[in-house]
Formats: structure tokens, sequence, C-alpha cells
């Protein structure tokens, strides 16, 4: 028997335009042709299992094999096979009018679109077109009793159909590759794509002797089954330049509401945040299809690595479409759930152990609670603050920590912090000699966290240890009494202003204790913090702030003994300066000129 006809569907030669559409990612050819030889053989599996097969299996590889000179790739399996009707009925139709659908639909999409719909429209097995000239397909189906069958096809909208003599049940797809596709008939370009889209199929996949894949990848089998150590080595696996083991991770297992599994790492990656991104693969049913996960895993877990796994990710849609889809979006809330409630198990569980990892997923945490309302709320439970010495409080325990002693006269907590203990250490000192604790927030998404704990937390405001003196840091009820006259006070901040010559030095005086420093140089919170945002990019509305001059307070201590020399004395001017330079220096502000004039006084005082 031998049969030619026409495909009937609506547009005239297709494949021109689909070649032209889908021209920036021609290797998936390889990937569709590849699935749905493992389709076809995990159908006649089911069939057997069914009974509805009574016959051998066989060994139930697919081959993929190339012939250079004879310029071919064939894609071989075991599988249920066709006959010819189906041939017609699969391909003639199904195929053809996926692929007539397609064109109609995606005709004025750009280009990433119609990268991401191959697979909607039943457009699989049309792809062979992208890279050959002419496709074959020898065929004999499992049915006892039926005859093989032979179909040729150029793309076009004819075909002819044969019968023919086929000694194995099952398919071969024999690709004659286009002149334009030349890479494809290089074996190593071959392996790239098998191992990048087919490792974890779960039908051996023999090319050139070997089978390049993994058939049960771990994340399809149960969390009781495996030990710490199939985690790691998959994760050294999925990323064999990895020098870190990762921190932890979460096996992703649903079938309701939807389908997903999958593991999560935990990287180990401190700073960065821009650093290993796109470390997520996805696949459907074990076929690859991309490590852009972005809308499906949300942003603040982008560092993460790992795969997931799901039939109901619709990856052939556009990306506006995959934002708004409601499979996706609840696929993303699950995660960050998963993920928070890994984080507070670890928490409760392992105290010590989490405190240990804080370093690494601290950064993750904040993010989180940043962006995610949802997570903010299971996080703050298990987010940690680290103070100066090292110690790590939850913010239940950190507030209960310091309320007796950091409390203002209206009953408000002030949690004091440094971004640079190092460089503010004569104020962190000062305030813990005050019997204060300091916390460190010296990460760079710190000044947004603090903000964001501001507005949560009730009655609680947080101010860097150098934002003001201390007594006006923490303001408590009692003032102290200065012991100078106003005109005493007016003459004191006279001779600094002299002395310090600086417009952007704003002089005042204050009674402070006699044990705290004769000058204190302090920057306001306020305009810090906007500078602070400004500088990390936060805050689109930050912008004016950056027209602000820097500016800092100068506060004198008018109950500082020195404050008498320097009124009383001839001298008083010089001394000023000094008091003035020594609180620059214990800022880290002074520097170059004025510091080699600070010295240089100093040996004259001397
Ligand atoms: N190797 C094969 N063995 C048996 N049947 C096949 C084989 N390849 C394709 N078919 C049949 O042809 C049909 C069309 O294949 P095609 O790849 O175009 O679409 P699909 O596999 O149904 O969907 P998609 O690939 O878009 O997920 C398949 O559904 C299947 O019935």
């Amino acid at each position: 028997m031998q049969e030619t006809g026409s495909i009937s569907i609506h547009t005239e030669n297709i494949f021109p335009i689909i070649k032209k559409f889908l021209y920036s990612d021609h290797e998936i050819f390889l990937r569709e042709l590849v699935s749905n030889a493992v389709d076809a053989t995990q159908k006649l599996k089911s069939l057997a299992q069914l009974g509805e097969f009574k016959g051998e299996l066989g060994e139930l590889k697919v081959r993929v094999t190339v012939d250079k000179e004879a310029r071919k790739i064939t894609i071989s399996d075991h599988g249920l096979g066709m006959t010819a009707e189906e041939i017609k009925k699969y391909i003639n139709q199904i195929a053809f009018s996926g692929a007539t659908e397609f064109v109609e639909q995606y005709k004025d999409k750009d280009a990433a679109t119609k990268d991401q719909i191959i697979g909607q429209f039943g457009l699989g097995f049309y792809s062979a077109f992208m890279v050959a000239k002419e496709v074959e397909i020898f065929s004999q189906s499992y049915r006892e009793g039926t005859e093989a069958a032979h179909w040729i096809c150029d793309g076009s909208t004819s075909f002819t159909l044969e019968t023919t003599e086929k000694a194995e049940r099952g398919t071969d797809v024999v690709l004659n590759i286009a002149e334009d596709s030349d890479e494809f008939l290089e074996p190593a370009r071959l392996r790239t794509i098998l191992t990048k889209y087919c490792k974890f199929l779960p039908i051996p996949i023999e090319f050139e002797g070997e089978v390049i894949n993994q058939t049960t990848p771990i994340w399809t089998k149960q969390p009781a089954e495996l030990t710490d150590e199939d985690y790691k080595k998959f994760y050294q696996e999925l990323y064999p330049m990895s020098m870190d083991e990762p921190l932890f991770w979460i096996h992703l297992n649903v079938d309701y509401p939807f389908n997903l599994t999958g593991i999560l790492y935990f990287p180990k990656v401190k700073d960065e945040l821009q650093f290993s991104r796109n470390k997520i693969q996805l696949y459907s049913r074990q076929v690859f299809i991309t490590d852009e996960v972005k809308d499906v895993v949300p942003e603040f877990l982008m560092l993460l690595h790992g795969v997931i796994d799901s039939p109901d990710i619709p990856l052939n849609v556009s990306r506006s479409f995959l934002q708004a889809d409601a499979a996706v979006r609840k696929i993303n809330t699950y995660i960050t759930k998963k993920v928070a409630d890994k984080l507070s198990s670890l928490f409760k569980q392992d105290r010590p152990g989490y405190e240990e990892k804080w370093g690494d997923i601290g950064m993750f945490v904040k993010y989180g609670m940043l962006s995610d309302e949802k997570f903010y709320e299971k996080a703050k439970d298990f987010v940690l603050l680290k103070n100066v010495d090292n110690k790590l409080f939850t913010l239940t325990e950190y507030t209960e920590h310091i309320q007796a002693n950091q409390q203002d006269k209206d009953g408000n907590t002030v949690v004091l912090y440094t971004n640079d203990a190092e460089h503010q250490h004569g104020f962190v000192a000062a305030a813990q000699e005050r019997g204060y604790d300091v916390l460190n927030f010296d990460h760079i998404l710190d000044p947004h966290f603090v903000g964001q704990l501001e507005q949560k937390l009730e009655k609680t405001s947080f101010k860097r240890v150098d934002a003001d003196t201390l007594s006006k840091l923490i303001e408590k009820d009692h003032t102290t009494e200065s012991v100078l006259s106003e005109d005493e006070q007016t003459k004191l901040a006279d001779v600094y202003k002299t002395a310090i010559a600086n417009e952007a030095m704003h002089v005042k005086v204050a009674a402070l204790s006699p044990q705290d420093a004769p000058v204190v140089i302090t920057q306001n919170e306020f305009m810090r913090r906007m500078k602070d945002m400004q500088r990390t990019g936060g805050g689109g509305g930050m912008q004016m702030f950056g027209a602000f001059p820097e500016s800092y307070d100068v506060t004198v201590n008018a109950n500082h003994p020195l404050t008498q020399k320097v009124l009383a004395d001839g001298n008083g001017e010089k001394l000023a300066k000094q008091a003035f330079d020594l609180a620059l220096l214990a800022q880290g502000m002074l520097k170059g000129e004025a510091l080699t004039a600070f010295v240089k006084r100093s040996t004259e005082l001397l």
C-alpha cells in the first residue's frame, strides 16, 4: 500500500513561517522528539501494567544516533508505535493542526514569547522541521497483526505514507538535516543538548553507546528513602563547580491543588545579592524546560538552587500571562510557605545549628520579610538580631533584653545600632558603659530592614549610636542642669564656631554628664537614613535628599571640666579646636591637612 495525500489545514506552507518564528531556539527539536519517544515508551509500560499489552517489553531504551555522512539523526524507541491510521491521526492532524494554530495565534508575538510556546499546540513533533528538510517515520505498532508504516514529509502539506517492514516494535523518527543546520550533525553538540534537556528523563536515553540520563532523580523519590548524603550528592551533580555544600534543603512534594515536586537548596551565599541567580531549574515531567524561574519562584528566593518539576506550570505562554496565572501564583505562595516552615522548624529544633547558619541565611530572611508580607508574619518569630558582642536574639528576646534600660521618658523602647562597629567604636563603647546594648546592622539591606521593624514594632524606635549624644538618643526623665549661665553658653558656642569655622558643622551647647565627652559630633538619624537608603537604591522618592549637603551636629558639653578652661583660658580657641579635632578623630573623620595640623598642635600643647 502506498498513499500520498495532502494534510488538511488552512494555512498553506506553514513550514517557512514556523521556521522563521522559532529562530532562536532550534535545539529544542531534540527535546521534543526524545520526550515523544519517552512518552510512547511509558504508555506501553502502562498498557502492560493494565494487562492490555501481553508481549515482551524487552529493553525499553530510547536511542539517539547521528550519521554525519548521510546527514541523518534518528530517534528510536521501543514504545507503543503507530499504525498508518494513527500516524494520519496523530501526526498529520494533531501535530500539523497544532502548527497551524500556532502560526495563526502567534504571528505578531516577540521572539521570547515564541520560544516559549512551541509545545503549547502539540507543536512538539513539528519542531523537527526547524532543522530537517525531510522527516521520516518508521513505526510498528504494539497491536498484533498490524503492519509497519513509513511516512515521509518535507514540512509542506503533502506527505507519503506506505507500508514497510520493521522488525521491532516502536518508532524511528529520521531527520534529514537541512543545509543550514549542520551544527546538529556534530555529536558533541547533540550530547550537550541531550544532557541539558534529557538528563533526568524517566526512560534510559542512549547516545553513542552510553546512557546519558538518570531515570529516577532524587526529587521523584520519597524524602523518607533519602539520606543527607543523597541530597548533597545531587547538589554536587547539579552544580559541579560549587565549592560549598548546601546549608540545608527543602523537598517539595504536593499533588493537590497543583502538582509539584522538587528540591530547593539553600546555598552558602553571604553578601552578594546578585550572585548566583537563575540556579533553579524548571522541569515538566522530568524534561528540562528552563532555568528562568522568574514568576514561579518568589523574587526573594531566586537565590535558592535546585529543581522544580511541575506539569502544571504553563511554560508555553507569554510572560505576562505567567504572572497572572492562578496556578503559578499558588505555586509561588506554596514555595514561600514551605521555605518559612522549614526555617521555622530548623529554628525550633536546633537553635545552635540555626544560629551557626544565620550568617548565610540572614539575608534571605530579611529580604523575604521586606518583600513579602506573609513571609514577614512567619519570619518575625525566627529572624535574629546580632549585637556587637555577636550574641543573637529573636525580636521578642531582644525587646525583653533591653526594655528595662533602654526606655525613654515616653515609654518608647530605643534600639541602638551601629553599621560599623569598628568605625563607631567610641560611640559603641560609651553606650555600653551606660549599660546599653548595641546591635550590629551592617548589611546593605539593613537600612531597609530597620525601617520595616520600626513600622511593625510598637513603641520602638531605632537609632544609630552616633546619631546624637547618648542622653539625647535615649531621653530620660531627669535632665542634667547646666553649670553655665545663658551668657556663658553663648560665649562658649561662639568660641567653638570660630575655632571650627565650617558651615556644615552646627554647634550647640548641651548639659551632658561631666563623664561624657567634651565634644560629640553626630549626624541626624533621619537625614542619614535618607541618604543611606538612596545609596542602596531604595525608596524611589528619596531622590530629593541628594540635594542636601552632608551636615553634622557638634554638641559641646557644658558640664565637662574642659569647658571651664575653654572659657577662662586666653587660649580657648586653640583648646576648642583641639577638642573638636579629637571628636572628629573618634568618628574617623579627621584626615589629610586637618590631621597634620592636629598632630602639630598636639605636640605644641604637650
Ligand atoms: N515516538 C512516538 N511514538 C508513538 N507516538 C508518537 C511518537 N511521537 C509522536 N507520537 C504521537 O503523535 C502525537 C503528536 O505529537 P506532538 O509531539 O506533536 O504532540 P504531543 O506530544 O501530543 O504534545 P507536546 O509534544 O506538544 O507536548 C503524540 O501525541 C503521539 O500520539
